[in-house]
């Protein structure tokens, strides 16, 4: 079962907090000399200093929830809902950092099946409550915010004890998973049975399958294994209106795919309480590598071949410039200077790193895919890091939020956002967003600091994320604020404002410019269908029909 200690881990990512991965002294004055960050420490409030005000659940419906769901599963007391207050971004952590107003949820419910779901949105439709489903709370655009519209109250929906492997059909290679389940926790459960889902995003310690089911997540290996919407084979979800299962088939030309109306619904929808995955043979054999391309344009050339050339390894990830020297410069592993040298005399001016990592059934199967990948990569000049780099990047792949406590402990703001579009415009829209986060976090003469990769490649396009840092301000969320909107200006009309993250509360207004009025009615009226009087995570996603 989850611990719920987890689950309440508001302030940061794990309970060491920043001394999960401490800044050197070393990392900590080039930042200082990069973006001209004033020495500072920002420590974390604890909970116990933030106001929460009373719950304002109705007590006939406490006692309806409590009835159902037992007594000790209905939590009123401000610990439990402030734990469920919010999501993870920067914004969301600033928020329990300064002290400044968040919404908190009236209460939280730890149902422990899927009918008990149903049975508290019965109850919640009946006394008017907002609900929030609540999976691991590791949005960052606003997905699990407890608003609460214009509802009487709201409660967060925490789906913490719905985390069963309900069953495993290894002929036809499906597993039913229930929607509270960790991720890695997922993977644990199958690997004792030999099989993998292969789906590894950052926030794989924490993240559920119900909520990369929500948000169309994409794993850090989704060139060889797919997105979380391509595993996705049936979904069983509580709806106001009652229960709703989809899908029978691996395909079906019965009409439209409803069962991508449930993924990526965002818990606006309907709760999802279970889904059938698909997954493969764990494998026997990986291996990960790097190399060095020369220039952010040569990489994105390189990592397009594969695409297009349909050889791309499972893990495919080209870093432009800023983010391979912030990698080199704060990772400490690597004698940053020494390389750079050794890098110039191979020819190499402009380093971008390009990790790649294969995962093979056998031996022989990879060796023939890493040479098909690397055949590909022939005409673009690059130099061999080999598999010490390639291995550092697999052993940290999940320490970016650790590290992310540490910086803002000492006062950087420090987020990320993401896109895609198509290769022919993709440097267009870099080069686009780069200007405006450069623009708007800009202080006196220093730069922050704007990095990017490329994580997700198609035959089509590819994805970019962007990472800043830049020394914090007096008004932290209104910096952030700025800047994440002058981004997504820029991404308006170039490409979408969402490749895996979600639209949550924060990409709501630029949703319009990419699904257009009708898209939006579309949305309202499925909505409609389902939750007739809006009690679904309010604010997200779907504004309501007029
Ligand atoms: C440090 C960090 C790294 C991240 N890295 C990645 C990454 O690599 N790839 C990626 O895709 N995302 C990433 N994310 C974003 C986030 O982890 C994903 O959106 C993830 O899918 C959310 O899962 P969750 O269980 O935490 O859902 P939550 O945050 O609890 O919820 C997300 C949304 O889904 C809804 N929801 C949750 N569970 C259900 C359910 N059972 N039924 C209906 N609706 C539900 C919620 O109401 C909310 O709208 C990262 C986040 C952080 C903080």
């Amino acid at each position: 079962m989850n611990g719920l200690i987890e689950h309440t881990l508001r302030g940061s990512w794990t309970s060491s907090g920043a001394s999960a991965a401490p800044l050197s002294p070393r990392s900590l004055r080039w930042l200082r000399q990069r973006t001209g960050l004033a020495e500072m420490t920002t420590p974390a409030v604890p909970a116990s200093l933030l106001e929460v005000a009373g719950s304002a659940l109705p007590e006939a419906a406490r006692a309806e929830l409590a009835a159902l769901i037992g007594e000790q599963q209905v939590l009123t007391e401000p610990a439990s809902r402030l734990g469920r207050a919010g999501g993870l971004s920067y914004s969301d952590l600033m928020r329990r950092r300064g002290g400044t107003e968040f919404a908190v949820p009236d209460a939280v419910l730890l149902p422990t099946d899927p009918e008990l779901v149903q049975g508290i949105l019965e109850i919640c439709v009946r006394h008017d409550i907002a609900v929030v489903p609540f999976g691991g709370g590791t949005s960052v655009v606003g997905g699990v915010d407890a608003l609460r519209g214009d509802k009487v109250a709201v409660v967060a929906l925490d789906l913490a004890q719905l985390d069963r492997l309900v069953s495993l059909d290894p002929g036809s290679r499906i597993a039913v998973l229930q929607a509270g389940m960790r991720a890695a926790e997922a993977e644990s459960l199958l690997a004792a049975h030999g099989f993998t889902l292969g789906h590894f995003p950052q926030s794989f310690e924490r993240a559920t399958i119900g909520g990369f089911a929500a948000t169309r997540s994409a794993g850090q290996a989704a060139a060889g294994y797919g997105r979380f919407e391509d595993m996705v084979e049936s979904v069983r979800l509580a709806t106001p209106v009652g229960e709703w299962r989809l899908g029978v088939a691996p395909a079906s030309a019965a009409g439209p795919d409803l069962r991508q109306l449930a993924v990526g619904s965002e818990g606006t929808l309907g709760v999802i309480t279970e889904v059938a995955v698909r997954v493969r043979p764990a494998p026997v054999r990986s291996r990960y590598e790097a190399l060095v391309v020369d220039g952010w344009q040569s990489g994105v050339d390189a990592v397009r071949a594969l695409a297009q050339g349909r050889v791309l390894a499972d893990v495919t990830r080209l870093s432009d410039v800023d983010e391979t020297e912030v990698q080199l410069e704060l990772s400490g592993a690597l004698k940053a200077g020494a390389l750079k040298t050794y890098l110039r005399g191979k020819g190499i001016r402009q380093p971008c790193l390009l990790v790649l990592g294969w995962d093979a059934a056998s031996r022989a199967e990879l060796k023939l895919r890493r040479s098909a990948t690397l055949n590909a990569l022939r005409g673009i000049r690059s130099v061999r890091l080999g598999r010490p780099v390639g291995e550092a990047w697999r052993s940290h792949r999940f320490s970016g939020p650790r590290q992310r406590d540490a910086l803002l402990d000492r006062g950087v703001c420090v987020e990320t956002l993401e896109t895609a579009t198509h290769w022919t415009g993709l440097s267009e829209l870099r080069s686009a967003v780069r200007t405006a986060l450069v623009r708007s976090l800009k202080v006196g003469g220093k730069s922050p600091i704007v990095m990017c990769h490329i994580s997700h490649a198609y035959e089509t396009g590819a994805s970019l994320y962007f990472t800043v840092l830049a020394p914090r301000n007096a008004d932290p969320i209104g910096q952030w604020q700025r800047a994440k909107e002058a981004a997504s200006d820029a991404i308006a009309g170039r490409g979408t404002i969402t490749h895996h993250h979600a639209v949550g509360a924060d990409h709501l207004p630029w949703l319009g410019a990419e699904i257009g009025d009708i898209g939006g009615k579309v949305l309202a009226a499925a909505k409609k269908a389902v939750d007739p009087t809006g009690i679904l995570n309010p604010g997200k996603l779907i504004r309501p029909a007029r």
